[in-house]
């Protein structure tokens, strides 16, 4: 169910970090269509040979985002095995990482961030639609292939990356590190599903609207251990109806939280709202 890439068809360039047990570059492939021959900017994410136990969940991970395609899921062109390597061959996209971004540009706007919340959901809509459970929803995860122009009137266009290698096997001190992107259920059975990315999509909302800054980031694996255990909820936004709909979506029980098709309902009077109240009176909500 994956395109094989020869690895004589890959190109490395510079080195552009790491994630969960992998290491991952901007590179290219090479490709005969037709005779001619394509070259492709690509992202190289390599598992890392000492985690090569993992390689069946991480080729898993892309293979979830191969078998179905989607404006806002991140194409994967194939994976490549060469000696010890394992290499996923995912589609570059421009401006990297939602997070780095957020904090790079204080400028952007609130319709900006309620388009970007919008987009995730549809992404997370067509998942549900097919009960497929991601997992792995952060703004790290959210990869930015259009900032959106406001004088241009352009707007940002996001892609939702894998979920990565299943926390089942990236153990406990991993799992304890995403609190609150994991849903508090997870802890216990470490298994996946539809309402978890619920949950992920409230603690995301809450860093798209504090600029990138983590939620709950001073906190040690103890102190986030006990964020769950009082039942606590991240600290509310000033905008009630935004905060209203992250604290839906971060209900401890599961099945009180929100359809996807409620959340993009909400999102669509936010969005009504915002730009009432801005063109109104030119100020945004709070
Ligand atoms: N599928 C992906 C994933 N990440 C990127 C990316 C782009 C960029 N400009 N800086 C980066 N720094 C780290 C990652 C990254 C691109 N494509």
């Amino acid at each position: 169910q994956f395109h094989m890439i020869k690895h004589e068809d890959l190109t490395w360039r510079e080195s552009l970090g790491q994630g969960s047990f992998t290491h991952i570059s901007r590179g290219s492939k090479t490709d005969q269509r037709d005779g001619v021959t394509h070259s492709t900017e690509v992202l190289l994410k390599v598992l890392d040979a000492n985690h090569k136990n993992c390689w069946e969940s991480f080729f898993e991970a892309a293979s979830l985002m191969s078998q179905i395609s989607h404006k806002h899921l991140l194409l994967v062109y194939g994976i490549s095995v060469h000696k010890s390597k394992n290499i996923m061959v995912q589609e570059f996209v421009k401006h990297g990482a939602l997070d780095l971004y957020l904090k790079r540009s204080m400028s952007v706007s609130v319709s900006w961030k309620l388009d970007v919340a919008k987009q995730l959901a549809c992404a997370l809509n067509f998942l549900e639609e097919k009960n497929i459970a991601h997992g792995n929803i952060c703004a790290k995860n959210l990869l930015l292939a259009r900032e959106g122009d406001p004088s241009a009137d352009n707007s940002p266009f996001i892609k939702l990356s894998d979920p990565g290698i299943s926390m089942a096997l990236l153990g406990k001190d991993v799992v304890l590190d995403r609190i609150p992107w994991v849903a508090p259920e997870v802890l216990d059975t470490l298994e996946i599903e539809l309402e978890c990315d619920k949950w992920s999509f409230g603690s995301t909302l809450w860093e798209i609207f504090n600029n990138g800054e983590a939620p709950l980031q001073g906190l040690d694996p103890i102190q986030k251990q006990q964020f769950y255990e009082h039942f606590s909820n991240l600290p509310a936004l000033e905008w009630t109806e935004l905060a209203d709909l992250i604290i839906q979506c971060m209900q401890y029980q599961p099945e009180l939280r929100p359809s996807c098709r409620s959340i993009i309902r909400q999102l669509n009077s936010l969005i009504t709202s915002d730009y009432e109240i801005l063109h109104a009176t030119g100020t945004h909500p709070k």
